[in-house]
């Protein structure tokens, strides 16, 4: 099976930000703009979880649609992958600090 990574993903669809594609369908949101592309993470989120309430191949259908999404909104933003990975790792080893939160058992 052929598999795609988020990385060249990212890539393929930045890439159609500096050379467009007639027929590409990420071109068309870009042409739609913002306000398009986040309607289309609105529907893509409540499908994501409409997916996990029904099977796991849905959940993974519609998780693929939404990360499509998402690197088409971190491009139009300006955003790399690099700075979401960089948010991430800032985060490594927080969790271990959860139980100090007075309201962690809130938050669960
Ligand atoms: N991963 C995806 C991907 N996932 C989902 N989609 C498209 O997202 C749309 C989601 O379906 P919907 O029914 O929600 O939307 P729609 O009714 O088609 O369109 P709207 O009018 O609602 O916007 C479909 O048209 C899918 O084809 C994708 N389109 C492109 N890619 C990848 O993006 C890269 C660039 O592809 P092009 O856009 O074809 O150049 C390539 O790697 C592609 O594989």
């Amino acid at each position: 099976m052929t598999q795609q990574t988020i990385e060249s993903l990212y890539e393929q669809v930045l890439d159609r930000k500096k050379t467009p594609e007639e027929s590409s369908y990420t071109n068309y949101l870009y042409t739609k703009g913002l306000d398009k592309i986040l309607k289309k993470i609105g529907e893509e989120t409540t499908e994501v979880i409409i997916g996990a309430k029904n099977t796991n191949d849905e959940l993974i259908y519609e998780t693929a649609d939404l990360l499509f999404h998402l690197m088409v909104l971190l491009v139009e933003k300006g955003v790399s992958l690099d700075d979401i990975k960089n948010e991430l790792g800032s985060r490594d080893g927080q969790k271990s600090r959860l139980h100090e939160r007075e309201d962690w058992r809130v938050k669960k």
